[in-house]
């Protein structure tokens, strides 16, 4: 098992940083996944791990050993990517030994690692097929069976279920998660998908051009994301301009609406332009005492959460989510109320690079 650490990593291709200066820690036994939108440089830095890749910068450790130099085969990674990468001649059971028998083990135990994965993938049952002969999920299955009996101190992922349709993924993704678990090794995961890294991942490090934006918790790039595009990257928001000003000694937002809303937790930031964060489940409709109106322009049922999409006074649209009652009965047109939740707002700089509360994490 091992931490991953990696300082200042450069890459470039043909004199063109794309990664110029990336430093990251990935704790012993974390699924770490690397998150962004594509050409970012997330599957770039997973092959320079792997050692694919020359590395223009930086050093590279598995603990204490550092691995710049090291040839891929002798950095004992196992690797799973998007097409599967299963040897189609062989069958399931082959596969899972392949690397096995490359390590001249004994047969008792490539046998007895090959049961192990085999069974822990649930795969056990099709061990004399050949991959042609199994579905999508299945093959991923082999391939991760393949890759965790070499008792891998790394295992490296690369849009292992981009190739799968929804409802498998979903099903993938968890029965990863599990073998992880179970397995505790240090994983790096890559993937574009911001639903897929939230569901799998202990930690998140969003990536953009090359230079990681922010480093958490699910939870925590979801509540307080470091800028507006961590923000807007991680599930939805609505983004309002406002300025921040002080009346009194206390800090106010003020929407372009002319309302100001209190918002003492900014008392000692500076009056500036802002860019208000609201994610669509923080407006809270109310019968008085409300921050804004809004006029329902259309609504879409999705069973369990309506989401409705409204004017605000100002002229601004945004859209705001709520749990679906029976009998709901809101009609474009409609006026409504809302509020929302102070605590779960985020405020940016007017140029959306930095969050005026802070980042947790
Ligand atoms: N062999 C190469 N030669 C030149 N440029 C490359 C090469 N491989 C990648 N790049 C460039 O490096 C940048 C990062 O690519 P990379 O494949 O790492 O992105 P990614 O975040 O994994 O994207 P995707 O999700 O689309 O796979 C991109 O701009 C890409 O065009």
């Amino acid at each position: 098992m091992s931490e991953i650490i990696i300082n200042h990593a450069r890459k470039e291709y043909h004199g063109n940083a794309v990664i110029p200066d990336l430093s990251v820690t990935i704790p012993d036994g974390t699924l770490f996944t690397l998150l962004g939108p594509s050409g970012c440089g997330k599957t770039t830095l997973l092959r320079m791990i792997a050692g694919f890749n020359s590395i223009e910068g930086g050093d590279f450790y598995f603990n204490e050993n550092r691995i710049n130099d090291k040839d891929p085969s002798k950095r004992n990674i196992g690797m799973v990517f998007q097409n599967y990468a299963i040897f189609p001649h062989l069958t399931v059971r082959d596969n899972v030994e392949f690397g096995l028998k490359q390590r001249k083990l004994s047969k008792e135990d490539v046998k007895k690692n090959a049961d192990k994965y085999l069974k822990l993938m649930q795969i056990d049952e099709y061990q004399d097929r050949k991959p042609d002969q199994l579905s999508g999920g299945q093959q991923q299955r082999v391939a991760l069976a393949r890759a965790l009996a070499i008792n891998p101190d790394v295992l490296l992922m690369d849009e292992p279920l981009s190739n799968l349709d929804a409802k498998l993924r979903v099903d993938m993704r968890q029965a990863i998660r599990e073998i992880q678990r179970e397995v505790g090794i240090t994983t790096v995961y890559v993937t574009h998908d911001q639903e897929e890294a939230m569901a799998i991942s202990d930690k998140i490090a969003v990536m953009r051009d090359g230079i990681i934006q922010q480093i958490g918790q699910p939870k925590e790039l979801y509540h307080r994301p470091s800028n507006e595009f961590v923000a807007t990257f991680i599930g939805r928001t609505n983004i309002l301009e406002g300025k921040l000003i002080h009346i009194n000694g206390t800090a106010y937002l003020e929407f372009k609406s002319g309302y100001q809303l209190a918002f003492p937790s900014l008392n000692s930031e500076q009056e500036q332009n802002v860019r208000i964060s609201i994610r669509p489940e923080e407006f809270i409709r109310v019968e008085n005492d409300e921050d804004f109106t809004a006029e329902i322009q259309d609504s879409i049922y999705l069973g369990l959460n309506t989401e409705y999409f409204l004017k605000l006074e100002s002229g601004n649209r945004v859209q705001i989510s709520e749990e679906s009652t029976f009998h709901e009965n809101l009609n474009p047109g409609d006026h409504i109320k809302l509020k929302i939740n102070t605590q779960k707002i985020n405020v940016f700089t007017k140029d959306g690079a930095r969050n005026l509360l802070g980042v947790s994490g």
